[in-house]
């Protein structure tokens, strides 16, 4: 396409693309300065301003791209950020610039690569304030604040308002909020568990205004046996719902309610599970805003110095992309119940007594006969399903013999780095990619981001 043909606004893209790649920082301030949406612009070539500055070694260019609070995370079609490019050609100021962390700790660990993927389910958005939990009497002040958010849950499922999905950034359910009058007659009920989520975390000084004094919002959400039509009367909004397909639904919460929603299901699903004491079987008491069972029979052994059974318990999962030993290939299996067509990354409990290598190496030749050597931890996510932590790691096969235990995996096969990509892009795909929700997406992603041939 030549120039004649670009509109106007094509034409200014392109320009400030130029000028990015060129280093030409004046040029790209000024235009910035003109019209600051060019800073998420991607020309012909797929590539935003960032990239093309990482691309060719220009720092200032990248350090005012950054200064103008440009996106650094967004991803060209073959899903490289401008971090991967700036590393890939060796521009190590670059890299270390676009990896820091806001806290400077890249400092602290020289050589660790501090670029964290943020997994779905995984945003703090409260704070847990783990030492208010044993403080009665600030919890009970909480509970009746004017400004105390309620979310309610029915079996383990939180009750959401259902939008239309350019409604929401990225989600389609939306948590309902309570507050304490519409809820309290509930929180007296014997089966209702009500647990301390946190409080919201304050926003930068400057954004405060008259009420920036005030404490911030706590958050509870409370499970309850009462009829689940019952608990939607409370709710004025029309499309108020338990999901029908819970498992699923999770997926549908923008990054913020996602944390909030893997916090308290997973604590939710503990109690409702754990209701009788693991030690000797008797009743127990709800304690510390929700986070501990205590025993009431005074002579159980589980009173007697710090039990584990007496807290929400978390099971470690790792769950690993297996890399062929030519680097140009990957391991993904399928499960029966998976959708048709999709593959995945293998995954499995760990065992106790094991560390999170051996349980790598061990599902990996269980599941798929294959033998793995190095494993490289990459990023975790809480998996609220009902209380996971997936353990995200790469691993490379020393072996590339295929044998599927076929109680845990339908199909297990080696997938060429081109058919990934195309897969991602949706053209001419050899399989289905998991959900991006998942870790198993984003490990993927990762691998395709991080040795291609630029
Ligand atoms: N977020 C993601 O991307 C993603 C992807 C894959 C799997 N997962 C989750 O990881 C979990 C584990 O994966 P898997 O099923 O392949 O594991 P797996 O290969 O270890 O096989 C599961 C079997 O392990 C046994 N097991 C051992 N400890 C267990 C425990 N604490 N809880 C339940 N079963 C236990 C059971 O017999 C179960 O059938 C799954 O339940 C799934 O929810 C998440
Ligand atoms: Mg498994
Ligand atoms: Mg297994
Ligand atoms: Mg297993
Ligand atoms: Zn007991």
């Amino acid at each position: 396409m030549t120039s004649l043909q670009l509109s106007a606004k094509e034409e200014m893209v392109e320009r400030f693309l130029d000028a990015a790649a060129r280093g030409d920082l004046n040029q790209v301030s000024t235009m910035l300065s003109q019209s600051s949406s060019l800073i998420k612009q991607t020309g012909y070539s797929g590539w935003t301003a960032l990239m093309l500055g990482a691309r060719n070694g220009h720092y200032p260019v990248v350090e005012a791209l950054l200064a103008h609070g440009c996106d650094k995370f967004s991803v060209n079609s073959s899903s490289q950020t401008a971090y991967d490019i700036a590393k890939f050609w060796g521009h190590r100021h670059i890299s270390n610039l676009l990896g820091r962390t806001d806290d400077g700790s890249q400092r602290v660990l020289p050589g660790a690569d501090l670029h964290q993927q943020e997994n779905y389910f995984s945003r703090e958005t409260l704070d847990r304030l783990s030492a208010k939990r044993t403080d009665k009497v600030w919890l009970e002040d909480k509970q009746s604040g004017p400004n105390t958010v309620y979310l309610l849950f029915s079996n383990c499922s939180p009750m959401v308002t259902s939008l239309q999905e350019d409604d929401n950034a990225g989600g389609e359910n939306q948590l309902c909020r309570f507050r304490y009058e519409t809820v309290k007659d509930l929180l007296q009920k014997p089966a209702t568990v009500l647990i301390f989520l946190g409080v919201e975390k304050r926003k930068k000084p400057s954004s405060q205004t008259v009420d920036g004094m005030r404490e911030p919002p706590a958050w509870f959400a409370v499970n309850t046996d009462e009829d689940s039509a019952e608990l939607l009367k409370r709710c004025r909004e029309k499309n108020c719902c338990f999901p029908k397909t819970p498992n699923r639904d999770l997926l549908k919460f923008s990054e913020e309610e996602a944390g909030i929603v893997a916090q308290a299901r997973s604590v939710l699903a503990w109690h409702s599970r754990y209701s009788f004491c693991p030690t000797c079987g008797s009743s127990t008491r709800v304690e510390e805003g929700g986070y501990k069972r205590s025993c009431l029979n005074s002579d159980c052994r589980s009173l007697k110095g710090v039990h584990n059974t007496c807290y929400p318990r978390v099971d470690p999962v790792v769950i690993m992309l297996v890399i062929h030993p030519d680097g140009n290939q990957c391991l993904l299996g399928r499960k029966k119940i998976f959708p048709v067509g999709m593959f995945s990354c293998l995954a499995g409990f760990i065992e106790p007594g094991e560390t999170l290598e051996e349980a790598v190496r061990r599902e990996v030749e269980e599941e798929s006969g294959v033998k793995v050597g190095p494993v490289q931890y990459i990023s975790c996510q809480p998996w609220p399903m009902p209380s996971n932590l997936m353990i995200g790691c790469l691993a490379v096969a020393i072996s590339t013999d295929i044998k599927v235990d076929e109680k845990e995996i339908e199909e297990a096969r080696w997938f060429q780095r081109q058919q990934v990509i195309d897969s991602f892009r949706g053209t001419r795909p050899a399989f289905t990619i998991p959900p991006r929700q998942t870790i198993a997406h984003q490990l993927i992603r990762h691998w395709i981001g991080m040795n291609s041939n630029l």
